[in-house]
């Protein structure tokens, strides 16, 4: 088995010096949040301290370091290329803040629903240097305390008079599942771009009104799926995720976010299967958000969501990369377009009794998403003769299959086709794990899989039997500590994974100008120029939110929630 470690390295990022870019040169913003590059590979290469690999036994419970001569090959990387090096707050620099970085200040933040994740959240920003200056509570209480626990200058007992402060120029939106539209419309209407914690809404369509409010006043807004900017789940979605068509180093086209698979040896092929639970136990509270059903309560919309999440990845990247192809072919791209949405969806859930109150939420929740042709999937394997023409028909099943073309035909050759099967309960424990199975081998990502650090590769021979094991693991950033001894302990795992967000946002800010700001400029006849400043991340684009939010609804209205 391989230990591969991605090591942290530290790349101060300044964005903002006297040739400011010529679109924003009206705001000039100096990034507080100083940058660390997960390099992934390159570092790997061209420095071999920060990049150790250990080999240790298979079935080792523990990991054992191995004679080196008798280990399986190093994992070689290929250099990579700058688009696919991984962002990250640097934690020295970040305990580091100090006064003279309070007044480099970036994005002014303001927190809207001061409960537990906000606590979490905030612990993140200020650890990392960032800047909060306003929070807002229905309760006055809440406000005035939060404010006192975090030093943060400005409190407001009413979301209204933080969408005025003209000293905020982001909403970070905590409030309960049932109500982040309200807000999140309050603030976008008062000019203020927006960060809403997951998921989106409860509905499709409040999720339609605030994305296209969003873009209609040319104003950031973005779901809270922190999940996507850990680099682990950004090597996976590069490396693994994407289709091998695209290894031309030429074809990377950041306006298409298109992700450039890189080369690796763990020749995997195409992902086909998802498994995962997460499961943990929630104490029965009926007036708890989790088991409320008026404040978008159940554990799909809490933790479900995160497994919807992931398995979208794989059928987005898939459709990124092939309709590339496709196009690159000079062949029709339709063959994959808009092909991210599953095509069957089942669920089945139930609410619980106890002590007589009923909680009429999903507690547990089992739910299987299907990409590909209802009663055929897609043949992968060679043709078996020589001759091509005997490849165009090959039976896949017995009776009542459908035959299905191999060759020559690009719409089932590049349609992607997985079965994903997912768990999540709020009464039992679960490892938190997430499975990708692909033609030859699985990745299992180690819990808690919605803030990974650590995955394993398992290679297959042909018939079975376990070829190679990798342990790749991605530290994160070391500032739990500090956090914990500023803010007092978080109320939910692995909140120093907030910096890899905050830290993506502060930069495509910073680098593209902050909508609403006056970084960013209006069109002639008072139209929104489209497209200026910083309105959409790479690693999670409104597309993707929205159909989250879809496959999420869909989920639940299979399983009753609704009725
Ligand atoms: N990304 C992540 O890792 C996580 C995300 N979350 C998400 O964050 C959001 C908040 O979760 P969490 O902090 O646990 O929630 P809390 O129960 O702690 O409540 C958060 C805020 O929501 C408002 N609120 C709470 N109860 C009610 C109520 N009965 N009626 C009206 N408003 C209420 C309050 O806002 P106010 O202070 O203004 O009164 C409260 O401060 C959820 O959407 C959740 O899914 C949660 C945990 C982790
Ligand atoms: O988003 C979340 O992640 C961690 C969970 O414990 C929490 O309930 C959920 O809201």
């Amino acid at each position: 088995m391989t230990l591969v470690q991605f090591a942290t390295e530290s790349t101060p990022l300044s964005t903002c010096d006297n040739a400011a870019p010529p679109v924003h040169h009206r705001r000039c913003i100096r990034l507080i949040c100083l940058t660390t590059t997960y390099f992934i590979a390159v570092i790997a290469l061209l420095s071999p301290r920060s990049f150790t690999v250990h080999d240790v036994h298979v079935s080792s419970s523990i990991r054992q370091d191995v004679d080196q001569s008798n280990a399986p090959q190093r994992m070689s990387l290929m250099q990579p290329s700058p688009e696919f090096y991984l962002p990250a707050l640097n934690p020295k620099e970040m305990l580091g803040s100090s006064e003279k970085k309070q007044q480099q200040q970036g994005l002014r933040w303001g927190i809207l629903g001061l409960g537990r994740i906000a606590h979490d959240f905030t612990s993140a920003l200020l650890v990392s240097g960032c800047n909060v200056t306003a929070v807002a509570s229905t309760s006055l209480a809440r406000s005035k305390e939060f404010a006192r626990h975090f030093s943060i200058p400005t409190y407001y007992t009413t979301y209204e008079a933080l969408a005025s402060d003209p000293n905020v120029d982001i909403v970070y939106i905590a409030t309960t599942n049932n109500n982040h539209k309200n807000p999140t419309l309050l603030m976008l209407r008062n000019n203020k771009n927006v960060l809403v914690e997951k998921p989106t809404t409860v509905t499709y369509e409040d999720a339609v009104i605030m994305y296209r409010e969003a873009r209609e006043r040319g104003l950031f807004l973005m779901t809270n799926h922190w999940t996507r900017f850990f680099p682990l789940i950004q090597y996976l979605r590069r490396t693994f995720l994407t289709t091998p068509y695209s290894n031309n180093n030429n074809n990377y086209d950041p306006e298409r976010r298109f992700l450039k698979q890189q080369t690796n040896e763990h020749n995997l092929g195409k992902v086909m299967a998802m498994k995962g639970d997460f499961s943990f136990v929630t104490p029965l509270s009926p007036s708890d958000r989790f088991l409320n059903h008026s404040l978008g309560g159940g554990v799909t919309l809490d933790i479900g969501c995160y497994l919807i999440e992931l398995a979208l990845l794989a059928a987005y990247d898939h459709h990124n990369t092939t309709s590339l192809h496709h196009e690159m072919k000079k062949k029709v791209a339709a063959a994959t377009a808009n092909n991210i949405h599953p095509d069957g969806i089942e669920a089945t859930g139930h609410g619980i009794m106890f002590n007589g109150v009923e909680f009429p939420v999903d507690v547990e929740s089992s739910f299987s998403l299907r990409w590909g042709g209802g009663n055929y999937g897609v043949w992968n394997g060679e043709c078996p003769s020589n001759d091509e023409t005997e490849c165009d028909t090959i039976s896949i099943g017995g009776e009542g299959t459908k035959t299905l073309k191999h060759n020559n035909n690009a719409d089932l050759e590049h349609k992607f086709s997985m079965i994903a099967s997912f768990q999540a309960s709020f009464r039992r424990p679960s490892t938190f794990e997430v499975e990708y199975v692909f033609e030859h081998g699985r990745i299992v990502i180690a819990g808690p899989g919605n803030c990974p650090s650590e995955m394993r590769i398992y290679e297959y021979e042909q018939y079975g039997p376990l070829k190679r094991e990798t342990v790749v693991l991605f530290p994160l950033p070391s500032i739990k500590n500090e956090l914990v001894k500023r803010y007092g302990t978080p109320f939910y795992p692995r909140a120093e994974g907030f910096v890899y967000v905050i830290d993506a946002i502060e930069k495509c800010m910073a680098e593209k100008g902050v909508p609403g700001s006056g970084s960013t400029s209006r069109g002639e006849e008072e139209q929104w120029v489209m497209d200026e400043g910083c309105l959409e991340m790479p690693e999670n684009t409104m597309e993707e939110q929205l159909v989250t939010v879809e496959v999420t609804e869909n989920v639940l209205k299979e399983m009753g929630y609704f009725d």
